[in-house]
């Protein structure tokens, strides 16, 4: 019995003041929680079992054993008397009343506590439930059976009682019921029956628990049923959209091309105007007739012209006074006695003369040197004119200069430039919508088969190793393809900056700092090439190799003569099997070796970076830089490039100045590799 039920029962017997204790005692002897003494008598307890069962079904008093009564120790028979007497009322009142009037019973009466509240909840959902699902008609046959058993086990409730019980089920306030019968005592049975029927609201609260589960299906399904709706619609639109795409592609494709033709077009007129106008300043190239023989030669523009003749002027000044000093110095010689004679007064016109030829010597100087810059700037305006003169010729000769699409991918649009056996133009790749250079291999039909094959062997080698390399500072190559019998082309990443060649046309010396972060990246996109699985040596590493991006990105370029390294390669590096043509001012010593098959390594890379570094720093490569490469060759320029020099103008850094000479160590063996000299502090840039 719970503590609210002895409480009630506390309740129910306080209005009678004066037998309060002795009813507390007999309470307290019911519910078998009284004191020590009144638990100690078990026949008591006995009785009070085997009284309760039908007590709590509703019989009446009568039906209760007399020894009951009889055998109480309490002090006031009476007392208990009139307890049970005033409860077995409130059982027939209830009986009588029934249903909604049991209701209001409970909510009239003192029974209190949670436990009862969600009983009371428990068989309110049930009804609920029993109206409206068939799971509910199950509970109730179930609870008819049950109250079959009930009736089994306790004869004395009668069929009134069973009837009773099964219309409760039935009625909203079967709630009540069981609350009312607990009023009237509890037995073993009504224990067993007590947690039977919590069983039964677990069960109860299942089912409802599945029907509600059972309507979230159905409503997920009719969701389900809908997105899949959803989807064939989105099918059917993206079908559409997809074929609305390839009616469309070939289109889109023309006008973009049209509108990159018509920029196309408008520059190569520009550029022309731009020669033209430039030509005036700077020269054109003039046709030679020398009896039969027609010969072409630069002759210079105005402005050189107008330089020059400055140049002149200052010079025929210049001897003039020079000549003038000299007549003037032969007469203070000559007159030297007469003057003192004279006071020395001549002598000091003479001196003063002297000092007025030799002021003007020295500003003829300074303007001299000032021409010369500008000549020099114009030098230099004239090899960037002779350079692309030389470029709209090769354009205007080339047969790709129509604009043509090649493999429906590649719009070319201006020629950018042309080496050995190539034309490298810019064109627009309208698949993936950006600049790409195309570089169209040609080989010369003049060539006989064998020199094709070898040529295009070399070709298929190069892109093998170059469609690999992915990294920041190496320009990606992104597709090969065949033109024509004669013609292939590998499809590159467009820069839209100069190469360092240009650069260094331009402007021969850089300043340092632009010097060496250039460097910085070069070693970035080597020390990618020695940390692959596959290492690679470039072997060709110079200026016309590093190109630049938009942002002043440097990236290396030209693996037509680069080597893999195997894997079984000795520590001095692998056999040069094919020697190549690289350009010999930048090859280190080992390459020029010919008594023995020379053994090369990362080590020609550092050697040929430190080369660059000098030229950029210094405007002038550190061995043979005026030489030709056959010079160079004959006279053993390289072989013999011991020891690096360094001019006194510009300053550079010592730091600069010894990672050139690590770079340039002449004995392969001592030479740094390229993993090696990446970690030289010149190289690496840290917070300061
Ligand atoms: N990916 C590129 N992006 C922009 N310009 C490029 C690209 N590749 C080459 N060029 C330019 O095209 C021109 C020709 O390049 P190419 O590599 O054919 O010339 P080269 O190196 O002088 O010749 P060779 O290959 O015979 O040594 C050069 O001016 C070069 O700067």
């Amino acid at each position: 019995m719970s503590d609210d039920m002895i409480l009630h029962f506390t309740s129910n017997s306080s209005n009678q003041s004066d037998q309060s204790s002795k009813i507390a005692k007999l309470e307290a002897r019911l519910v078998g929680k009284a004191s020590s003494a009144v638990a100690s008598q078990p026949q008591v307890q006995a009785q009070l079992n085997s009284w309760s069962a039908p007590a709590r079904f509703g019989g009446t008093q009568d039906s209760r054993p007399e020894s009951l009564v009889d055998s109480d120790d309490s002090d006031d028979d009476s007392g208990g008397a009139f307890l049970i007497q005033a409860n077995t009322q409130k059982r027939r009142k209830v009986e009588e009343n029934s249903g909604t009037t049991v209701v209001e019973h409970v909510e009239g009466g003192n029974i209190s506590g949670n436990v009862h509240q969600a009983a009371a909840d428990a068989k309110q959902k049930t009804i609920e439930t029993m109206d409206s699902t068939k799971a509910a008609a199950d509970i109730n046959k179930r609870k008819q059976g049950r109250g079959r058993a009930s009736s089994a086990s306790g004869r004395g409730r009668g069929h009134r009682v069973t009837d009773q019980a099964r219309n409760q089920m039935f009625s909203p306030s079967n709630g009540q019921v069981e609350n009312s019968n607990q009023k009237d005592g509890f037995s073993k049975e009504q224990l067993g029956h007590d947690s039977q029927s919590s069983t039964e609201d677990e069960a109860t609260s299942l089912r409802v628990k599945v029907a509600t589960l059972g309507e979230e299906l159905k409503k997920l399904r009719e969701e389900a049923s809908d997105y899949r709706n959803k989807c064939e619609q989105l099918e059917k639109e993206l079908k559409d959209f997809k074929d609305y795409e390839q009616q469309m592609k070939p289109k889109r494709m023309k006008v973009i091309s049209d509108l990159l033709i018509s920029v196309s077009k408008a520059e190569r007129q520009e550029a022309r105007m731009k020669v033209r106008q430039d030509s005036l300043r700077l020269g054109n190239v003039g046709v030679i007739r020398a009896g039969t023989v027609i010969s072409e030669a630069w002759e210079d523009g105005q402005a050189l012209k107008d330089l020059n003749t400055q140049l002149r002027s200052l010079l025929e000044t210049k001897e003039a006074i020079e000549r003038q000093r000299k007549s003037l110095k032969k007469r203070q010689s000559d007159k030297g006695d007469l003057a003192e004679a004279e006071g020395g007064v001549q002598e000091e016109d003479l001196l003063i003369q002297d000092e007025i030829y030799k002021s003007r010597l020295a500003s003829i100087k300074r303007e001299e040197e000032a021409v010369m810059r500008e000549r020099d700037r114009y030098e230099l305006e004239k090899g960037r004119l002779i350079r692309e003169m030389k470029r709209i010729r090769d354009e205007d000769g080339s047969r790709f200069n129509n604009f043509q699409i090649l493999n429906h991918h590649y719009a070319l649009l201006n020629l950018l430039g042309k080496g050995g056996f190539s034309e490298v133009y810019k064109a627009f790749d309208l698949v993936e919508h950006r600049y790409v250079a195309c570089k169209l291999h040609g080989l010369n039909a003049q060539w006989s088969e064998d020199k094709k094959q070898s040529y295009i062997r070399h070709a298929i080698r190069e892109y093998n190793i170059h469609k690999t390399l992915v990294h920041h500072h190496i320009v990606r190559l992104w597709d090969i393809f065949e033109i024509d019998q004669n013609t292939f082309c590998t499809v590159l990443e467009y820069c839209s900056g100069k190469d360092l060649d240009a650069v260094l046309k331009a402007t021969p010396m850089l300043p340092e700092r632009e010097a060496r972060i250039i460097i910085v990246q070069i070693f970035q996109g080597l020390v990618y090439l020695n940390k692959r699985s596959q290492k690679i040596i470039h072997y060709d590493l110079k200026p016309g190799n590093v190109l630049f991006d938009d942002f002043g990105v440097a990236k290396v370029t030209d693996f037509g003569l680069s080597k893999i390294v195997e894997d079984d390669v000795g520590s001095q590096g692998m056999e040069l099997t094919s020697q190549g043509a690289g350009t010999y001012w930048y090859l280190p010593p080992e390459c020029f070796e010919l008594n023995k098959t020379p053994l090369i390594s990362s080590k020609v890379d550092v050697w040929s970076a430190g080369i660059l570094l000098y030229q950029m720093l210094f405007g002038r490569r550190p061995f043979g830089h005026d030489q030709t490469q056959e010079r160079i060759l004959r006279e053993d320029t390289i072989i013999k490039a011991r020891k690096v020099e360094f001019p006194a103008r510009p300053s550079v850094s010592n730091e600069a100045k010894d990672f050139i000479r690590r770079c340039l160590t002449y004995n392969q063996a001592e030479r740094p590799d390229v993993l090696t000299i990446a970690q030289d502090p010149y190289l690496n840039y840290t917070k300061k």
